[in-house]
């Protein structure tokens, strides 16, 4: 394994000067460092960010110091000024990405100056990893803070591999196309081998906003960007289990547990522990509190509530405010039912050590974890984990990312106050079988995928994604393989070339009739023909009155409907073999319905087949619609001898028996020659690069997984490549 360079905003190590003026290090709150923190010491890696203070917080001898110290701790800080820090943290990562990222968008402050100071960090991270990053480091940049960065060490280092992982939720199109910036985020997260989310819900609000601002496809969560293959996948973020499934044995553990116990008597204790942030819901938490008490007064004095919550981003007016609104809920709740021999919400502003913490888990009957939203929620699984064949209820809120992989717990609407009431209510009520039952197959989850694991599949998939990019780049056409084929094109006594229309000599355009040949490629084409000892072929999808409207060379041919179709000057237009078409009468009400359903789709109808066009749908409609005609297609089709081809936006219905294979076999017969040259875009013509001799070239244009012996980007690249051949026989 390559040496891993991890970069986050927040070093897992964070710095704070006290009173006195000492240098303290702490760990650092929020499920990234903590998570992340517990793993990477076992790599040969090392931390890049922010220790937590403003460079003016320490002198110079001081900042030397933390240096060191941090060092041997194989973490690398970045000190930003104060300035920074409040335009860059406070501003726009907290003040506009996190609201907006967690469907909070009243309270986005959208500001020029926050973005050019983002941008500004943003580079200031870039200077740091330039001066310590190694060519064969694998790169791992974490979340919001640092969106551009993977694009900044993209322009400077092409070939290095750099993974990206969102620990927020990535929002759905609706929302994040209200940032001003959005084009340049996205393009800045598209510098890496592999993006990852939590959940498959993100990383498919990611594809959604990358097809609809950027134009850019992804096919099998792999999206091209300018030939370069980037990887979308979601990867739950797990936790280490060891250490919390073996709490209730571990001896520091115990004597806090029963010290805790002592304190609370036979009272049930309920916890609620989150870093303070509107996004974890904990006012509605509290109001539930509040109507529970007011709804069951025999509960009175049997529970009490242990609230925790970790100091964060006080210098973010909404920070400060919920503050202050917690203070009066936990007053107002403590003054209206408590009693001089029980209060019922325990109130703990402050960060726990890892001890403390984990032993308030262990003893904890149920834990109240109701996020408005939470890219995971780490709190909720290290919770579970301290309940293995143990009791323990977990009311878990519907949208944290947890959520998708703990579905056995209470899951609530955290908006839904009566609902948390109920859910407390049935935690209480719930026997001590249920509970042992319910946690052991989310703990059985839990210790599979583990913070280890998540890491390590994380991490294997970007080195596959690497292979994947290098495959890609070793078929490469490069120059000294171009001059080949041209050296052998000229010493040529026949040649034949298959050539692929649309995707491979002209792009795809909003209807497939606006992709006609422009005069350049005619041009191309008379010269190529020209030619006699070319024999050139276009193999097309395309109906047979188009091509022939279109092309109009004595020597060449054409290939219409994917094989069906052949006509060689003088004859006319001839079927590979007798073709019915009987068949669409019973299709043709099922794609017709389809186009009626999907806007801006539309039906074309061929000799020998039916093509549902859906290039102007609206994209994620059509991406439903596509999967549902296909299964009414399949049931359709047994026994009539056709088979369903989805093609580049489109689903086409065409007899089994007809490929562009096929038709390549016939014409390498018909037409022997000393250089063959096929050229394709898409699956159909991967049928022709499998049927070629070895001596023959292929060439793929675009990304994917090809039969073909080299692949080139665009239609412009094959054009240029065909000019040069025409241009050294002149
Ligand atoms: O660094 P801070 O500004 O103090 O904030 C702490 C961290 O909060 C966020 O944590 C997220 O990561 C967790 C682990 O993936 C996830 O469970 C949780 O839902 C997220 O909110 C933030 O994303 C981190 O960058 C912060 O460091
Ligand atoms: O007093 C505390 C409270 C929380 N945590 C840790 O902080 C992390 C919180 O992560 P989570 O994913 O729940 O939320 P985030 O704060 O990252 O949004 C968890 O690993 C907790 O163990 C802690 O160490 N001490």
């Amino acid at each position: 394994m390559p040496r891993l360079v991890i970069i986050s905003n927040r070093l897992p190590i964070s710095i704070q000067k006290k009173p006195g003026g000492s240098i303290e290090y702490q760990r650092s709150a929020g499920g990234l460092a903590t998570g992340l923190g517990s793993f990477y010491k076992n790599y040969e890696s090392l931390w890049i960010g922010w220790p937590g203070i403003v460079r003016e917080g320490l002198k110079l001898e001081e900042t030397k110091l933390v240096k060191d110290s941090l060092k041997e701790e194989k973490c690398y800080p970045v000190f930003m000024g104060r300035r920074d820090i409040d335009w860059y943290y406070n501003g726009f990562c907290n003040r506009t990405i996190w609201p907006l990222f967690h469907y909070f968008p009243t309270y986005v402050k959208y500001d020029n100056e926050y973005w050019e100071t983002y941008k500004k960090v943003n580079k200031i991270f870039f200077d740091t990893v330039a001066d310590i990053l190694q060519p064969d480091d694998l790169v791992w940049i974490h979340d919001y803070q640092l969106m551009l960065l993977p694009n900044l060490i993209r322009e400077m280092y092409p070939e290095i591999v750099i993974g990206f992982f969102l620990h927020i939720p990535f929002p759905s199109y609706e929302l994040f196309r209200l940032l001003p910036w959005r084009n340049e985020i996205l393009m800045g997260f598209l510098g890496s081998n592999l993006i990852g989310f939590h959940t498959y819900d993100y990383a498919r609000h990611f594809q959604s906003s990358v097809r609809q601002l950027l134009g850019l496809d992804s096919l099998l969560g792999q999206i091209n960007v300018n030939g370069r293959i980037v990887k979308v996948d979601a990867f739950p973020m797990g936790i280490d289990y060891h250490f919390y499934s073996q709490a209730s044995k571990n001896k520091e553990i115990i004597n806090e547990s029963d010290k805790l116990k002592e304190k609370f008597g036979n009272r049930k204790i309920v916890i609620s522990v989150d870093r303070l942030d509107y996004t974890k819901g904990i006012i509605k938490r509290l109001k539930a509190i509040d109507l529970f008490l007011e709804k069951n007064p025999e509960y009175e004095k049997k529970f009490t509530l242990v609230l925790v919550v970790v100091p964060s981003r006080i210098g973010t007016k909404n920070y400060f405010l919920l503050k202050k609104q917690i203070d009066e809920m936990v007053g107002y709740i403590n003054g209206k039912y408590g009693s001089i021999d029980w209060i019922p919400i325990w109130y703990l502003y402050r960060q726990l050590p890892l001890m403390n913490l984990t032993a308030l888990y262990n003893i904890a009957d149920v834990a109240l974890v109701t996020p408005l939203r939470d890219g995971m929620n780490l709190v909720a699984k290290e919770y579970l984990a301290t309940k293995a064949e143990r009791k323990g209820v977990l009311i878990l809120s519907e949208m944290a990312g947890a959520a998708r992989e703990l579905g056995e717990a209470i899951i609530v609407n955290p908006n839904d106050v009566e609902a948390i009431v109920e859910a407390i209510k049935k935690a209480f009520l719930l026997s001590a079988e249920e509970q042992v039952e319910m946690n052991r197959t989310m703990n059985h989850r839990l210790s599979r995928y583990t913070i280890e694991k998540w890491a390590k599949e994380f991490l294997d998939n970007l080195i596959k994604a690497r292979d994947t990019q290098l495959e890609y780049s070793t078929k490469k056409l490069t120059k000294t393989i171009r001059n080949r084929i041209q050296n052998e094109y000229i010493s040529a006594h026949q040649r034949l070339l298959l050539l692929d229309y649309d995707g491979t000599l002209v792009s795809f355009a909003d209807a497939p009739r606006k992709a006609k040949p422009d005069e350049k490629l005619l041009h191309l084409l008379e010269k190529l023909t020209r030619d006699q000892r070319n024999q050139v072929v276009i193999i097309s999808g395309r109906k047979k009155e188009t091509l022939e409207s279109w092309f109009d060379f004595s020597r060449l041919i054409l290939v219409a409907e994917h094989g069906a179709w052949i006509k060689r000057i003088p004859d006319d237009w001839q079927t590979i073999e007798p073709l019915s078409n009987q068949w669409k009468e019973q299709i043709r009400p099922l794609m017709e319905h389809y186009v009626d359903w999907t806007p801006g789709s539309f039906l074309e109808e061929k000799d020998f087949s039916l093509v549902w066009h859906y290039r102007k749908a609206d994209p994620n409609l059509a991406d439903v619609r596509t999967k549902e005609l296909e299964n009414a297609l399949l049931d359709l089709i047994a026994n009539l001898n056709l088979g369903v081809l989805r093609g580049n936006k489109i689903v086409e219905v065409k007899n089994v028996s007809i490929n562009k294979g096929r038709i390549a076999s016939l014409l390498l017969n018909d037409y022997p020659s000393d250089f063959i040259l096929a050229i394709g875009d898409d699956y159909t013509d991967e049928d022709i690069f499998t049927m070629l001799p070895e001596t023959a070239h292929s060439i793929k244009v675009g990304i994917g997984s090809t039969y073909a012996n080299y692949s080139i980007q665009t239609p412009g690249d094959v054009r240029q490549l065909l000019l040069e051949i025409t241009e050294v026989t002149k």
